[in-house]
């Protein structure tokens, strides 16, 4: 078979600007990239026009259905297909799709989780198209999709999806940049965007094995496995040459990306066995995260055909590195200009500082808005072991420029007279900073040279969660700094260079706890972290107690990202499933023990009682260690049935609870209960012969063949 090369399928599965150009009037293509840009309304009979051009280009593509899809805030996607066919006055079928279809469409989606906002009686919601984001078509068996990416909300404008809080974040952003970057001159500069790249980890395990482990596929992770001491020559795996049936998986996920106009730039063995990463071009905020939805989406599917399984859980094997979602992230002009590229040029490593230090001003106020960005039912588990970042939010700079920050901190003198006292090494920045990646994998926030890394994410997260805070914060800081800046210089006391010099300080000051060089994962750092005053929450409930935070809630609203309510419905809705999450794995936990774990017990113990008992009488002197194996495995089997019936007995319990009360219960109580029952487990495994225990091991999983 002909293989087609990447250039000439690229793009060929989305509507990009280009292709839009091709298919709409010069007038309305016009009219389209002005509201796009300016953010207005679109003229519905624009609108009508680009319907129709849409559907001609999808049903071209061999698309029968469109939908509106878009991003609930369960941090999964969500769509409704609609055919375009229809009949017209008299019967004859036609393809139809309207400008008022494509601009909004009703999903009546009343079970989407809305943390309360909305009630079932007014259950309608609306999916509006986000036309800064190109729609793309997905194939499908017999067809194919038009996807219309959109923002979802409420009936009275609520919104409800993570995608509107996303994008007024990068328009905050946006703004604030702005303002500082004309302060600095840059009379050229018309505006700033985010940029993004999300470095994808992901484990494929055997479909076949994963079928038998109801773990697996109910949690997405094992909740019960005995580590398995192949396993631990994990180093030879990492950027070891990829196994040639993953490879062909890594190239036909690859390919349907370049047909989505996406390139993915980097592919390789992760640490673990069986752990694998993608990382893609960097790309425009708002269209990185939806990228990245469909790029999970492309990797769930064509593991399917491969025979895979994927799993993005942050930690499916305990005791083996997890995987993040490590979210690359900067801002640029719209000249190119990376906002945070150090440069030879003196006055723009001011301006790069200020943009810096603003990041790490808004982090010192908001840290645990960024903890509780990342909590998730799954992340608890990954973070602090294995490479992956731990709970504690702080920030890693590299000696340079943590040099440089104190001498700014230290050396100036409250009065400066002049711009000539900088040589604080500011002349001498190089233009990329060196990023000394061994130290920087232990902190959750690493600066990599010309863009930070925020390396807590966990693998299967939406970005836009993630982003909306760093952009947030970062937003704060800012503005904080803007707001100095100007002050110093309309009092007439200083320049822009020196009054940039002294907000630096500022930041630097300010900052200074959260600044963190040394290993993060020495047990000391949990202390010391707590004594400079850093938030410490271990658990996800906590961590997400921190969006409520009055600090916390009110920057969102006083940003215009979120309304408080908005903050609190959020709140709610990730709790919600962090503890519908933790409820499934007790489930699934206590039915794998009764079904599989407890039948194999008995099995091996009434095989081996068998055994002693046909011994002949002179060998059965000296029994001791075996004898002794065959007691323990009585005792697990006893404290397992014990250790089930407690955990049954608490999801009854918390079953009767409030939100609140059952997140503390299934955090304080079931998951030691958890822990306590996956080690007796993991200790009959380790006693029960090879044909007789019920599910596949660590050992068949974690193996390519
Ligand atoms: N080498 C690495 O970057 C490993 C990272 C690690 N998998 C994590 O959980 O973040």
């Amino acid at each position: 078979m002909e293989i087609s090369r990447p250039k000439e399928i690229f793009g060929m599965n989305v509507l990009d600007r280009k292709t839009m150009k091709e298919v709409l009037p010069d007038e309305i293509y016009r009219k389209l990239v002005t509201a796009i840009e300016g953010g207005q309304k679109l003229d519905i009979s624009v609108a009508d026009f680009v319907a129709t051009a849409m559907k001609e280009w999808a049903v071209s593509k061999g698309a029968t259905h469109y939908t509106h899809w878009f991003l609930p805030r369960t941090e999964t996607t969500a769509e409704k297909h609609m055919a375009f066919l229809t009949t017209d006055e008299s019967g004859a079928p036609m393809d139809s799709f309207s400008g008022m279809e494509l601009v909004r469409s009703e999903p009546d989606a009343s079970s989407f989780p809305s943390g309360g906002i909305r009630s079932t009686f007014e259950a309608r919601g609306y999916s509006t198209w986000d036309p800064s984001s190109p729609a793309f078509v997905v194939r499908s068996p017999k067809g194919a999709t038009l996807c219309i990416p959109s923002v979802f909300i409420s009936y009275d404008g609520t919104p409800l999806d993570m995608k509107t809080p996303l994008l007024k974040s990068i328009d905050v952003v946006r703004n604030k940049s702005m303002r500082l970057l004309k302060l600095f001159g840059n009379r050229s500069v018309r505006s700033v965007d985010v940029t993004v790249g999300g470095e994808q980890e992901y484990f494929l395990v055997d479909e076949e094995k994963a079928r038998k482990r109801p773990d697996i596929m109910k949690c997405g992770r094992t909740l019960i496995g005995a580590p398995s001491p192949l396993e631990q020559t994990v180093e030879a795996h990492y950027f070891g040459s990829i196994h040639p049936r993953t490879l062909a998986y890594m190239e036909d996920v690859e390919r349907d990306m370049y047909r989505m106009g996406q390139i993915l730039k980097t592919r390789h063995n992760e640490v673990a066995p069986c752990q694998f990463e993608f990382a893609p071009d960097i790309a425009e905020g708002n269209l990185g995260c939806d990228q990245n939805h469909i790029l999970m989406e492309i990797m769930k599917k064509m593991a399917i055909r491969h025979g895979f399984k994927l799993m993005l859980h942050e930690k499916p094997f305990a005791g083996v590195n997890g995987s993040g979602k490590h979210l690359n992230f900067s801002l640029r002009d719209s000249e190119g200009r990376n906002l945070l590229k150090p440069s030879s040029n003196q006055r723009r490593n001011i301006q790069f500082l200020t943009f810096l230090s603003a990041f790490l001003l808004g982090v010192s106020k908001h840290g645990g808005l960024l903890r509780a960005a990342i909590a998730s039912p799954g992340n608890m588990h990954r973070l602090g072991g294995h490479e992956a970042p731990p709970a504690i939010m702080s920030v890693y700079l590299g000696d340079l420029l943590t040099q440089i920050l104190d001498n700014i901190e230290k050396g100036l003198p409250d009065k400066m007279p002049s711009r000539s006292l900088i040589d604080l090494g500011l002349n001498r920045l190089p233009a990329v900073v060196a990023d000394n990646s061994d130290r920087n994998r232990t902190s959750p926030i690493a600066f990599t040279g010309n863009k930070f890394e925020f390396r807590a994410v966990g693998a299967p997260q939406a970005l836009a969660g993630p982003l909306t805070v760093l952009l947030a914060v970062w937003s704060k800081g800012i503005e904080e700094m803007t707001s100095m800046i100007e002050h110093r210089i309309s009092e007439g006391r200083m320049d822009v260079t020196d009054a940039a010099l002294e907000a630096i300080r500022h930041g630097a000051k300010e900052s200074r706890a959260v600044r963190f060089e040394g290993n993060a994962y020495a047990p000391e750092w949990q202390n010391d972290a707590a004594k400079r005053g850093l938030t410490v929450a271990n658990t996800t409930p906590e961590a997400l107690d921190l969006y409520l935070i009055p600090e916390n809630r009110s920057l969102f609203a006083d940003l215009g990202i979120m309304t408080e309510r908005e903050v609190e419905a959020y709140h709610e809705i990730r709790t919600e499933q962090y503890v519908n999450a933790m409820d499934v794995e007790m489930a699934t936990m206590t039915a794998m023990i009764r079904e599989g774990v407890l039948p194999a017990v008995t099995r091996q113990i009434s095989l081996e009682s068998e055994a002693i008992r046909s011994l002949p009488e002179e060998l059965r002197k000296d029994m001791d260690p075996w004898n002794k194996s065959l007691k323990e495995l009585v005792t697990l089997k006893n404290g397992l049935i014990t250790g089930i019936e407690n955990l049954d007995d608490l999801r009854q319990r918390a079953n009767n609870m409030n939100l609140s009360e059952r997140a503390r219960i299934v955090t304080e109580e079931a998951l030691p209960q958890m822990a306590a029952v996956r080690g007796m487990s993991d200790a009959a495994e380790q006693l029960v012969a090879g044909d007789i225990w019920p599910y596949p091991r660590y050992r068949d999983l974690l193996t390519t063949e």
